[in-house]
C-alpha cells in the first residue's frame, strides 16, 4: 500500500489531506459505512453529500476519531488518525457547535489560545471582529450567526491543515449563511486549509466546493473534482412511445431514467455517440447530485485523482 508522505506540507500540489481504504464502520443495526476508499487532495473544499442516514456523519466521526473503525484505515495528510500526530491537523465543527454559554466571547477565543499551542490570535479576532460580535457578550445571548462564527473562529484560530464541518450553516438565516460561506471560502483559500463540509444545501455545495464526496447506504457513490464530474454527465431527453427504457441506452451508465408521458429523461455517463434525435444538455452540478440522491444504486464514479486502488470502480 502506498500512502501519502507524512511530512508532506498542506496545501501542497500533490499532498493528499484525506486518504480512506477499505473504511468501515458496522453498528448493531448494520453498516453505517462500507468499503468507503477515496482520496482528497490538500488544498480543496470538498462537499460531502448524501441522504439522510447515508454515513455522513459517521465519516467525519471517524476522521476526528469519536468513532473508531471496524475495519480500513484513515489517513490525515499520510499519518492514521489514531496517531496523536495527527491531532493538531485538524478542526472540527460539529453540527450543534458545543459552546460554553456562560463563557464571554473573548474568554472563549483566550481558552481557545490555551489550549492550541499554534494558535493565531489575529485571525480568529479578525473572524469575530468583522461580524461585529461584541468581545464581552456571554455566548448565551448571541444569535445563531454569531455563536457560529465564533465557532468558526475557533476553528481557524487551531490553523488547521484540514477543516471538517457538520452542516456547519444548517442553522442560519440565508444572509447569514451568505456571510459565512464567504467567511469561510476566504479564509480557506488564503491559508490553503482543506475543507470538508457536509451539506444538504445543493446550491450552496455548487457555489462553494471544488470537490465532491457522494455517499448513499453506506457506501461512496462518486467522488472527485466537480469539474471532471460534471462534463462526465450529459441529460438527455427523447420518445419512448412503448414505455419502457429505450434500447438505445443501453451502451450509456444510466445514472437515472425518468418517464413523462411519451418522452423520457435520463442522466447519463455516455460512452460512444447518443441517438441523433436526442435532445442533449449539460447538467448543472445540482442536477447530477439530485440523480444520484434519487438512485443510491447507481454505478460508482470517481475521478482518477480520488480512485485509490480498488475493484470496479469507473474513472470520470
Ligand atoms: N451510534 C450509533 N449507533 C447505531 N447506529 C448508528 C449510530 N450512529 C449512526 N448510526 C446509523 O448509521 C447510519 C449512518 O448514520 P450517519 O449519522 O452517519 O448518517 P448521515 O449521512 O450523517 O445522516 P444525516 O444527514 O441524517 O445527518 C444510519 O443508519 C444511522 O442510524
Amino acid at each position: 500500500m502506498t500512502f501519502a508522505d507524512p511530512d508532506d506540507a498542506a496545501g501542497t500540489p500533490g499532498v493528499t489531506a484525506l486518504e480512506a481504504r477499505g473504511l468501515g464502520k458496522r453498528y448493531r443495526r448494520g453498516w453505517a459505512l462500507r468499503d468507503c476508499s477515496f482520496r482528497l487532495p490538500a488544498g480543496r473544499i470538498c462537499g460531502l453529500v448524501g441522504p439522510n442516514g447515508a454515513g455522513k456523519s459517521t465519516l467525519l466521526g471517524l476522521a476526528t476519531r469519536l468513532v473508531t473503525p471496524t475495519e480500513g484505515e484513515l489517513r490525515i495528510f499520510g499519518v492514521p488518525v489514531d496517531d496523536p500526530a495527527a491531532m493538531p491537523r485538524f478542526a472540527f465543527l460539529s453540527q450543534d457547535k458545543p459552546l460554553f454559554k456562560r463563557f464571554t466571547v473573548a474568554e472563549t477565543l483566550r481558552m481557545g489560545s490555551e489550549l492550541n499551542p499554534g494558535w493565531d490570535t489575529a485571525a480568529a479576532e479578525r473572524i469575530v471582529r468583522s461580524g461585529n460580535v461584541p468581545p464581552h457578550a456571554k455566548i448565551g445571548t448571541l444569535s445563531g450567526g454569531q455563536r457560529t462564527r465564533v465557532a468558526f473562529a475557533l476553528a481557524f484560530g487551531k490553523r488547521p491543515d484540514l477543516l471538517l464541518l457538520d452542516e456547519p450553516m444548517a442553522d442560519l438565516d440565508p444572509l447569514a449563511r451568505d456571510e459565512m460561506g464567504s467567511l469561510l471560502m476566504s479564509e480557506a483559500v488564503e491559508r490553503g486549509t482543506t475543507v470538508v463540509m457536509s451539506s444538504h444545501m445543493l446550491s450552496e455545495l455548487e457555489d462553494m466546493c471544488d470537490y465532491l464526496l457522494v455517499v448513499a447506504d453506506g457506501r461512496i457513490r462518486m467522488a472527485g473534482d466537480t469539474e471532471e464530474l460534471v462534463p462526465a454527465h450529459t441529460l438527455v431527453t427523447g420518445l419512448a412511445p412503448d414505455g419502457t427504457q429505450p434500447a438505445d441506452l443501453a451502451p450509456h451508465t444510466v445514472v437515472e431514467f425518468r418517464l413523462q408521458g411519451r418522452q423520457f429523461r435520463a442522466l447519463l455517463r455516455p460512452h460512444g455517440p447518443l441517438a441523433p434525435d436526442w435532445e442533449v444538455s449539460e447538467p448543472s452540478l445540482e442536477e447530477i447530485l439530485l440523480a444520484h440522491l434519487r438512485t443510491p444504486g447507481a454505478e460508482p464514479l470517481y475521478t482518477h485523482e480520488a480512485r485509490v486502488q480498488t475493484e470496479g470502480i469507473a474513472a470520470a
